[in-house]
């Protein structure tokens, strides 16, 4: 489960049922969600599966021990906080489990009082964590404003935006629809010494070739039939200002001589007048389209484009910072929140899986219009399976099954044979099928039969074939 707020889970990795049973009802009590194990391998499951704040942990149990659990906690960065209890209370393992990060080292018997008083300073521990995670962000926040982000490449991208915003230059923003660009020069305009003067965008797609040259450089009374009035241009309005052109690949060509002009001397004059005015504005383009191989083409300027081109800065896609997807996914459900009335807290880890599988081509936009979708048909306070789309669910499983890797086998001198490659990759199928579909309905076993059409227990052979 992903969280979006501060739930207080536990969980209990214990052999000895009457721990589990008579801790987990005075936990629950206490108001915390308790989880219980009766052995490692089950315990390592759960800690693989759902989210949990604190992980009371055995040392000794059955199968795989506290240790080794310690280590795989470790090993795939499971974020949780281990307090290990065991009866045996020997300084090796101690030293061992505090040097594997566990918070604290409880000894049998113990008296729930003691372990409570632990729990509360690990929750504490926790509450320090994520007020230092927030201010990170808060600061993240103050620098990028509305763009939320955690990635390394956005990250180093506005650092050179904001390092350009400082300067006149043009800026070309080349980035997929929907990836922030009219946002990333809104942060622009902000950083730079003009920000107390006008931010004018114009979308170059949205009108037609004479109302354009009409919405740019205004026109005089009388100009043409209709022209009733004197009309400024967003090129005069946005005096001293900065103008936003976006999808400037879908200027005509006309409009981009018009343009290339304003850039170079800076004039301009209105549709109906023979007098040039002068204009200061700082110009930041954007397009989704390759204007290189436009201008190759011949159907975008080659002047127009270098004198663009002077800073390029490039959004990456959705898909390729999948780490941004659910910090903007939390960002998008606290505004709607407020907004709807609601008071959606966490996402499923199903539902969190198939929006980190999804491969967004309408990028934050499309996610954001999915969040929105999610929220509103959402009847509690927790986005499951059931709020996700079947396109988007449809389209995690097409991508499951494109998986099937041949490229390192074109480089090997010997090609495997057609039975071993066969198997590996029935094998591989198998299992990202069971696993897929486990995922999808939070292990219930029956369900899963029920969706693969196989028997319950073909379904168990197969979940122990691949140890799932
Ligand atoms: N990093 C981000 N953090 C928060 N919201 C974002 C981010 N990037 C984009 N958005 C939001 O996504 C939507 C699309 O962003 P924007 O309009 O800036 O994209 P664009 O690349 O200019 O789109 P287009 O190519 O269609 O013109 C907007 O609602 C914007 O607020």
């Amino acid at each position: 489960m992903v969280k979006l707020d501060l739930n207080r889970s536990i969980l209990i990795v214990d052999d000895e049922e009457s721990i589990r049973t008579y801790l987990a009802m005075d936990l629950e009590q206490d108001g915390y969600e308790v989880h219980k194990a009766e052995n490692g391998r089950k315990g390592m499951g759960l800690l693989t599966k759902i989210h949990v704040d604190v992980v009371l942990l055995d040392l000794n149990l059955g199968d795989i021990n506290g240790i080794e659990i310690l280590r795989e906690i470790q090993r795939l960065d499971i974020q949780v906080v281990p307090i290990v209890i065991t009866a045996y209370g020997d300084i090796r393992s101690a030293v061992e489990a505090m040097k594997l990060s566990a918070f604290d080292y409880i000894t049998k018997p113990f008296d729930a009082d003691d372990i409570k008083i632990v729990i509360e300073k690990a929750f504490k521990f926790i509450g320090l964590e994520n007020h230092i995670n927030l201010l990170e962000r808060q600061v993240d926040q103050f620098q990028y404003g509305e763009l939320i982000t955690c990635s390394s490449k956005m990250k180093d991208m506005l650092q050179l935006a904001e390092k350009v915003s400082a300067t006149d230059s043009t800026i070309l923003i080349h980035g997929e629809t929907g990836t922030g660009k009219e946002l990333v020069s809104s942060f622009i305009h902000r950083k730079s010494a003009r920000n107390d003067k006008p931010f004018v965008t114009i979308d170059c797609t949205s009108l037609p070739e004479n109302l354009m040259e009409s919405e740019l450089f205004g026109h005089e009374k009388g100009a043409f039939t209709g022209a009733i009035n004197l009309k400024r241009g967003l090129f005069e309005v946005a005096n001293e200002g900065t103008v936003f052109l976006n999808e400037i690949g879908e200027l005509p060509s006309v409009l981009q001589s018009k343009i290339l002009r304003v850039l170079e001397s800076r004039t301009f004059r209105r549709i109906g007048s023979e007098k040039y005015l002068m204009t200061d504005v700082r110009v930041v383009a954007a397009t989704n389209r390759n204007l290189g191989k436009m201008v190759e083409q011949g159907t975008f300027r080659s002047d127009l484009y270098y004198r663009l081109n002077v800073v390029p800065i490039e959004i990456p896609p959705l898909r390729e910072r999948k780490e941004d997807i659910m910090p903007l996914v939390e960002s998008f459900v606290a505004k709607l929140n407020k907004r709807v009335g609601k008071s959606i807290s966490s996402v499923s880890n199903g539902a969190a899986d198939l929006l980190l599988q999804y491969q967004w081509p309408g990028n934050i936009r499309e996610l954001k219009n999915v969040v929105e979708h999610m929220v509103i048909t959402c009847n509690g306070d927790h986005i499951g399976l059931n709020e996700i789309s079947s396109e988007i669910k449809a389209s995690a499983t097409v991508e499951c099954f494109n998986n099937f890797d041949f490229s390192c086998d074109e480089k090997c001198e010997i090609w495997p044979d057609f039975q071993t490659k066969k198997k590996e990759i029935i094998q591989n199928f198998e299992k990202s099928y069971a696993l897929g579909l486990l995922k999808k309905n939070a292990y219930n076993i029956s369900q899963c039969a029920r969706d693969a059409q196989m028997h319950r227990s073909s379904f168990q052979r197969l979940m122990r074939k691949y140890d799932l």
